[in-house]
């Protein structure tokens, strides 16, 4: 069996599997991790910091080893350590402050917490507003579809697998790469539509066999009734617009509507990244994917109501509804690209400055610390959307670095893309949950890709619509070839939810590698200030260590008041860096990949 880590280009995200032996609870795992192979594993070292900035400190450690934060070190045998202890919530760092362009330095703590909101009212048809297209390369890896890290970014023979060296710039290596040219490729509009139709007629079905369902009998998707509706309705609707991947698509997926519980990335979720997902891509190579025309989600604001349902909880309960719509601020200057030092790298940007309440001591916990270049000050200059699509082979070529955002519905991942970009409305916003329905491409200073992407969890887009983004953005995970980080934010102002941890664990499950990203740090309601925020993310992270040996990177963020951006921007920078060194670039550039 090939090795998987090997595979990684970044397989130090990849150890705390390796070192935690992951549970049984979380068998989500499309595919198990050999454990022999991480027998071998290399360069962890002991360091101290923690988070984001921490990969400062490490710069100069042996290039590629992972950092384990002081607190919580493992056992040595690759033993997850022990259970972390009761921890003070962090303190807090209220944010305030403009998205400014620095990059985070100085050791930050960890992430604190707020928290937004979760799934909400009904979903709505997506509308697009489309552009032209253009024939994209096919990025997809044969193969690839779901078989976790070992058809997960194979690292190039000849690629070094220890991490970059030292600490440069990328610019002049980015830079030399073409331009992308806005986009091209990507679904039609009439399967966009098709799409959001079978979807929303699926929907319909369901909920209509639920209401038929005497109360007290807990309603339930899977009903056999209503998946055949479903099923029916969606297959229908997708052939009466014309849109043949979508729906075989569609019909693959309600072929097995055997639904697990909760709704999330879990059981149900490996199995339909390896089916449905699978499915999918093979139709996908096989020519069927409709024409590329680019296309963009609708921007309907919803405006409905903030009443939360079935946000599963995992400790404790929900207080009460959501958000109202503040956004991030707005920077965007100007042009190219820019990566330059950072001066008073270390203030994690000007975004800062909140509340101190709830500042004190805090909770240390074993973070995985990635040796990345140090921290610069980056500038965003241009930021464009490329296309909408709901199919791997339909993303725009692969030729920059990407990094995906992902977590709940209404978590705030549109948000942070404006939030990261500068611009108020470059992704689509909404208190609405269910918002964004496709991959949306952005490419940002002409040199690498952000991508929004559906949320998961929101009960009212029901059993199939869930199934169907769950399939496709899990196909995406594990079959983008130029996939660098996904950022999977979960809202600070919550306490933890059992479906963020399960996509937590289905990531890493699969290798894929990923950052947390605390949202909505700046909310404040009754009974949550910023220590209880705090409260949440020391809460989140300690129970993201019953089943990992060490937490991924993290950070807090508000979109709002545009914490966190400086760091977030130098994280990605130096994530770019690091894979441009990788060579993956290259060699998906020459058909390696
Ligand atoms: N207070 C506060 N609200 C936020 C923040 N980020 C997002 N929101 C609000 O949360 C709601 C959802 O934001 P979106 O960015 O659309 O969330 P999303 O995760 O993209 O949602 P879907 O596309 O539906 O999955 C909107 O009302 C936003 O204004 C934040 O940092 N602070
Ligand atoms: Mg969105």
């Amino acid at each position: 069996m090939q090795s998987s880590l090997s595979n990684c280009w970044l397989p130090a995200l990849h150890q705390e599997r390796l070192l935690s032996g992951r549970r049984a609870s979380c068998s989500n795992a499309a595919n198990p991790l050999p454990t022999t192979r991480f027998a071998s594993r290399q360069s962890i070292v002991q360091g101290g910091g923690h988070g984001l900035d921490s990969a400062r400190v490490t710069a100069g450690a042996a290039r590629g080893a992972v950092v384990v934060a002081a607190a919580g070190r493992p056992a040595p045998g690759g033993k997850r350590p022990g259970p972390p202890g009761k921890g003070s919530p962090g303190g807090p760092k209220g944010a305030k402050g403009k998205p400014s362009g620095s990059s985070g330095s100085s050791a930050k703590p960890k992430p604190k917490a707020p928290g937004g909101g979760a799934a909400k009212p009904p979903q709505r048809a997506q509308s697009s507003s489309s552009s032209s297209s253009s024939a994209g390369g096919d990025s997809r890896r044969p193969g690839a579809a779901a078989s976790g890290l070992n058809s997960r970014m194979p690292r190039p023979a000849g690629a070094s697998a220890a991490p970059p060296e030292a600490v440069q710039p990328p610019s002049s290596a980015l830079s030399r790469m073409p331009v992308a040219k806005p986009m091209t490729r990507g679904s039609s509009p009439a399967e966009l539509s098709a799409f959001a139709a079978a979807r929303d007629a699926a929907d319909a079905a369901e909920a209509r066999a639920r209401k038929a369902k005497p109360a007290g009998t807990a309603a339930e998707p899977d009903d056999s009734t209503a998946a055949a509706a479903a099923a029916a309705a969606a297959t229908a609707a997708a052939a009466a617009a014309g849109g043949p991947l979508l729906g075989r698509l569609m019909t693959a997926n309600t072929l097995a509507p055997t639904r697990e519980a909760g709704g999330a990335p879990s059981g149900s979720g490996s199995s339909s990244s390896s089916g449905g997902g699978g499915s999918a891509s093979a139709l996908a190579q096989q020519g069927l994917a409709g024409p590329g025309v680019a296309f963009r989600e609708a921007q309907d604001d919803g405006g409905g109501d903030d009443d939360e349902e079935e946000a599963e909880e995992l400790i404790g309960e929900r207080e009460e509804g959501e958000e109202e719509g503040e956004e991030g601020e707005e920077e965007g200057d100007g042009d190219g690209f820019l990566l330059v030092e950072d001066e008073d790298a270390g203030e994690g940007g000007a975004d800062d400055g909140g509340d101190d309440e709830g500042e004190g001591e805090e909770e240390l916990f074993p973070e995985i610390q990635l040796n990345l270049p140090p921290p610069t000050k980056v500038k965003v200059k241009a930021a464009e959307y490329m296309q909408s699509c709901v199919t791997v082979a339909d993303c725009p070529p692969p030729r920059y670095p990407e990094f995906a955002v992902i977590g709940r519905s209404n978590v705030g991942k549109s948000s942070l893309i404006n939030m990261i970009t500068g611009r108020k409305d470059l992704a689509l916003v909404s208190k609405e949950p269910g918002k964004t329905k496709c991959i949306n491409h952005f490419i940002i200073n002409e040199n690498w890709y952000l991508v929004d992407l559906p949320g998961y969890g929101f009960a009212k887009v029901g059993f199939q619509g869930r199934q169907q983004f769950e399939t496709f953005t899990k196909e995406y995970f594990n079959t983008r070839p130029n996939l660098a980080m996904v950022l999977l934010l979960v809202d600070a102002s919550i306490k933890p939810q059992r479906i963020d941890l399960e996509y937590a664990n289905w990531l890493t499950d699969n290798e894929v590698p990923f950052a947390i990203v605390f949202t909505k740090a700046d909310k404040r309601r009754k009974g949550l200030t910023a220590a209880v925020r705090d409260s949440h993310v020391t809460a989140f992270k300690r129970a993201l260590l019953r089943d990992l040996a060490y937490l991924p990177p993290s950070l807090l963020t508000s979109a709002a008041r545009g914490l966190g951006r400086g760091e977030l921007l130098s994280f990605i920078a130096g994530l770019r860096v690091a894979y441009e060194r990788s060579g993956r670039l290259e060699a998906i550039r020459q058909g390696m990949i």
